[in-house]
This record gives structure tokens, C-alpha cells and sequence, in this order.
């Protein structure tokens, strides 16, 4: 109770070493949610920008006055830390600092700021905090505070101050992982950056091969310059191809690991890091699909009101009036580009679907049986009702993009191999290989999804 009421009346002080931008940021957010401030500064007498309530001390004052000492310096001025060891034994010191560049140091900051002060007790928190997302109250910023240190009391205090900062708080384990947690910031999209490249390839190399085909082709045979398609045929043209490609890449390295695990005879073993990287980034590769999918449709809604879809069409109509011809109704084409339509209306569908349930609230409500269900059996079904639409296309105009052979492969392999890799591990349960809740008896890892 005297502990107690004594929180409640005398709040906690914290220390931060450093008044730059991250230390005055921390420092206002600090008194805000109730905690008393006291800066260690190189000159302390300069306190004009400092938040109004806080003290400005030397530093080896202002470090007895606290148990918690953040360290907002950068790790290149960690040495003056050194000459007040002395003073900060027992401490808990907060390493909230960052590299410029990966690789920079043998070891990270917070390891480094360990062997500086050997007597105090090393976390590393809040590097992955901005001080704008600090200042502007963290709510529309990333609300996660990884934090890593060797002793779980001393992690358990930046805990509760994270908490009070109204920030969730996340053990990422001992100070090893300190080096992590210093990478986090420096990193640009990793798991976007292979799905990128591989739609920037495949768009480009699909797009000089219609360029070639359509529009150099022409010039060269018949003279004739049709240059302006490059703006909406030639995208029209690439975008549902990438799209389609990119999606069965999307279910490739399921269908690819199935085969190994066919081949190895077991699913213990691991599979090459190449397929692993693949796997990871499956819901990234279904996004762009998706993307260019859209970008598909966008351009298919604009074609009637083309000036050359237009033009096309009134020259036709008047040459029928010279003539005095009919324009004969063709009960088969009318099939054909209805079906065509409507696969790619239904296909496009789906895909929404499955983008939708890979959004984080909405593959969160869903159980692994459902989450399974939707993305791969409606998966299949959209890349199987997506291609036929496809290969309509390439029977009306007789095309035959040697692309899409290659997506029918894929097509008609994928849902093969699922169905043998689910029924020889149906087989594996039943000898008790794995447990029927689809975990290794073993490990009780979770099979492979
Ligand atoms: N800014 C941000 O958004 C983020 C910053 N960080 C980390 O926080 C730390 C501080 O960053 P930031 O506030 O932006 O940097 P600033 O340059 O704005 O401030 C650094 C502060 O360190 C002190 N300092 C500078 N040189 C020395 C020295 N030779 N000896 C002792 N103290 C010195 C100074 O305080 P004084 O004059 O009072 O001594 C100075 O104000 C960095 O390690 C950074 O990586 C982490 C996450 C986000
Ligand atoms: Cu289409």
C-alpha cells in the first residue's frame, strides 16, 4: 500500500543523456505521460529548446538522479560514457541509437555501450521509434517498441515506460539481438524488393516483345506507322501477362517444395534458401499480381472510348452504308466474347477476394482451415478461370503468347502435386508421422502451408 501510494505521488524519474532531436522528442512524450525528466547535457546551461518541466544538468549529475538512463547520442560519442562508468553502476542504460549503414561496426551499438560500462545493465529500445512518430503521439506511427537486454528486471521497467508511453512493448530476447534491431531501420521494402524485380523483367521483356512484334513488325513490312498503340494496346497487352505470370509464381514455390518433399521422402529436411526466400514473399508477389490485374481492367474500360476504337468503327459502318451490305450477326463470336468477358470478370473477382483476405484484420478472423481454403483452392480457381480467359483472347485473334503456355503448366501442375503432397501426408498421419491437428509429432512444428 506505502509502495503504492508512494508511485502515485512521487513520479519516477528518468534520465536522457543527449538534448538533440530524439532526446527532446523522448523527454516531452516522458512528462507528458507523468514521468519527471532530467537531461545530461554537454552544456547545460543551454535549455531554451528543451521541454518546459525538465531539469538540464552535467551528465554525471543527472545520471544519480535516475535508475533508467536513455542514451540519445551517437554511438561515435559513446566514449565520454566511459570516464562516468563509476557513476552509472547499477543503472539501467537505454541504447536507443542507429547506424548509417549496415555492417559498420564489428558489433552493435548496444553491445559496444556494454563493454563501455560494464557495471550497468544494457537495453536496446525505441530505435525503431522516430522522434516525429514520438512527438506526434505515436498513434498514426508504428506503435511497436522492440526491445532486447540480457536481464528480464531491467527489460520489464523499459516495458512499463513503454506501455505508459502508450507504445506496445516487444521482447525480442538477449542483447545478441541487438544487431537486429539496429538493421530494422536501415531495411527498404526486403520482402517487396524480389516481387518488384520480377515484374519490372517480366513487363519489360513482354513489352519489347509486343513493341517488336506489333509495332517495329509493321513498320518494316508494310510501312505503316503505328506507333500510338505503345500508350494503351501495348500496356493492355503486357499488364494482364505479368499479371497472370506473377500469380502463378505465387503458388510455383508451394507446388515446387511439394515436389521436394515427394522426392526427399520426408518434410523434415530443410528446403535451399532460394525457395525459402520465394516462399516468403508469396503475398507480396499476389499483391503486384493483383495491381497489375487492376491496371488490366482500367485500360480494358477505356477502350470504347478510344479515338482509333471510334474511327475503326465509324469507317466500318460507313463502308457497310457504301456498299450496301449487312453487318451479319455471328451467334458463335457473341459466345465467345461474352465467355471471354466473363471469365475475366469472374477471375478478377476472386483475385479481389484474395487480396482482401490476405489484409492482416481479415486473415486474422479467419481460422488456418478457412485462411487455407481461400487462398488456395480460390487461388487455383482464379489462376485456372483467369487463363482460360487469356486463351480465349489468344483464339480470337489467333495469339499465342508462348507466356501463357508456360501458365497453363504451371496451372495444371500446381493443384496436382497439392492434391499427392495432401494425400501422402494423409498417409504420414495415419502412421502417425504427423499428429492429425497438421503439427509434426515430433517437433509440433507446423507443416508446411
Ligand atoms: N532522430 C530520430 O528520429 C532517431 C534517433 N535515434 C538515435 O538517437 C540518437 C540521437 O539522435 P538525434 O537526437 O537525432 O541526434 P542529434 O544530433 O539531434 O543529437 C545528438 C545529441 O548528442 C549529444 N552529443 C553530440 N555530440 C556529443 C559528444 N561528442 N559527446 C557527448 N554528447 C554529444 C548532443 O547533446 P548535448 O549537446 O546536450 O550534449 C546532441 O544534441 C542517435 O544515436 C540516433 O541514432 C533513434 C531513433 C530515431
Ligand atoms: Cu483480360
Amino acid at each position: 500500500m506505502t509502495d503504492l501510494s508512494e508511485k502515485m505521488h512521487k513520479p519516477e524519474t528518468v534520465c536522457i543523456f543527449g538534448t538533440g532531436d530524439f532526446g527532446r522528442s523522448l523527454g516531452l512524450r516522458l512528462l507528458q505521460s507523468g514521468y519527471n525528466v532530467v537531461y545530461g547535457s554537454r552544456g547545460p546551461k543551454n535549455s531554451l529548446l528543451l521541454p518546459k518541466g525538465s531539469k538540464v544538468m552535467t551528465h554525471a549529475e543527472a545520471a544519480c538522479e535516475a535508475r533508467v538512463v536513455f542514451v540519445a547520442v551517437q554511438r561515435e560519442h559513446y566514449g565520454f560514457l566511459s570516464s562516468l562508468a563509476s557513476g552509472l553502476e547499477g543503472k539501467v542504460l537505454v541504447d536507443v541509437s542507429n547506424n548509417l549503414r549496415r555492417g559498420l561496426y564489428p558489433e552493435s551499438n548496444a553491445e559496444y555501450l556494454s563493454r563501455l560500462v560494464p557495471g550497468a545493465t544494457v537495453v536496446k529500445a525505441f530505435n525503431t521509434i522516430s522522434a516525429w512518430a514520438l512527438q506526434s503521439g505515436g498513434l498514426d506511427a508504428n506503435r511497436q517498441v522492440l526491445l532486447c537486454g540480457d536481464r528480464s528486471d531491467a527489460k520489464q521497467q523499459l516495458m512499463d515506460i513503454a506501455q505508459s508511453l502508450g507504445f506496445t512493448a516487444v521482447d525480442r530476447g538477449s542483447l545478441r539481438a541487438a544487431a537486429d534491431l539496429e538493421d530494422l531501420p536501415l531495411q527498404l521494402f526486403p520482402l517487396w524488393r524480389l516481387p518488384l524485380n520480377i515484374a519490372i523483367c517480366l513487363t519489360a521483356f513482354i513489352f519489347f516483345y509486343a513493341l517488336t512484334r506489333d509495332v517495329i513488325y509493321e513498320r518494316v513490312t508494310n510501312g505503316k506507322d503505328i506507333t500510338f498503340r505503345i500508350m494503351v494496346s501495348l500496356a493492355n497487352k503486357a499488364f494482364p501477362i505479368v499479371s497472370l505470370v506473377m500469380l502463378s509464381f505465387c503458388y510455383l514455390p508451394g507446388a515446387l517444395a511439394g515436389f521436394l518433399q515427394l522426392y526427399n521422402g520426408t518434410k523434415y529436411r530443410r528446403f535451399p534458401d532460394w525457395l525459402d526466400r520465394w516462399m516468403l514473399c508469396r503475398k507480396q508477389l499476389g499483391l503486384l499480381a493483383l495491381a497489375f490485374g487492376f491496371l488490366h481492367v482500367l485500360y480494358t474500360l477505356v477502350i470504347p472510348i478510344r479515338y482509333y476504337v471510334r474511327y475503326r468503327i465509324n469507317v466500318y459502318t460507313i463502308s457497310l452504308v457504301k456498299d450496301n451490305k449487312t453487318y451479319e450477326f455471328d451467334n458463335m463470336a457473341a459466345w465467345r466474347y461474352d465467355s471471354y468477358y466473363s471469365m475475366g470478370i469472374l477471375g478478377f473477382g476472386l483475385f479481389v477476394l484474395l487480396g482482401i483476405t490476405s489484409l492482416p484484420s481479415v486473415s486474422n478472423s479467419l481460422n488456418w482451415r478457412e485462411f487455407r481454403f481461400v487462398q488456395s483452392k480460390l487461388g487455383y480457381i482464379t489462376l485456372l478461370l483467369c487463363t482460360v480467359h487469356t486463351f480465349l483472347y489468344a483464339y480470337m485473334l489467333s495469339l499465342v503468347v508462348p507466356c501463357v503456355v508456360l501458365i497453363l503448366k504451371l496451372i495444371l501442375i500446381t493443384p496436382c502435386v497439392d492434391s499427392k503432397v495432401t494425400r501422402i501426408r494423409q498417409g504420414w498421419e495415419r502412421q502417425g508421422k504427423t499428429s492429425a491437428n497438421g503439427r509434426d509429432t515430433k517437433t509440433n512444428q507446423p507443416l508446411m502451408a
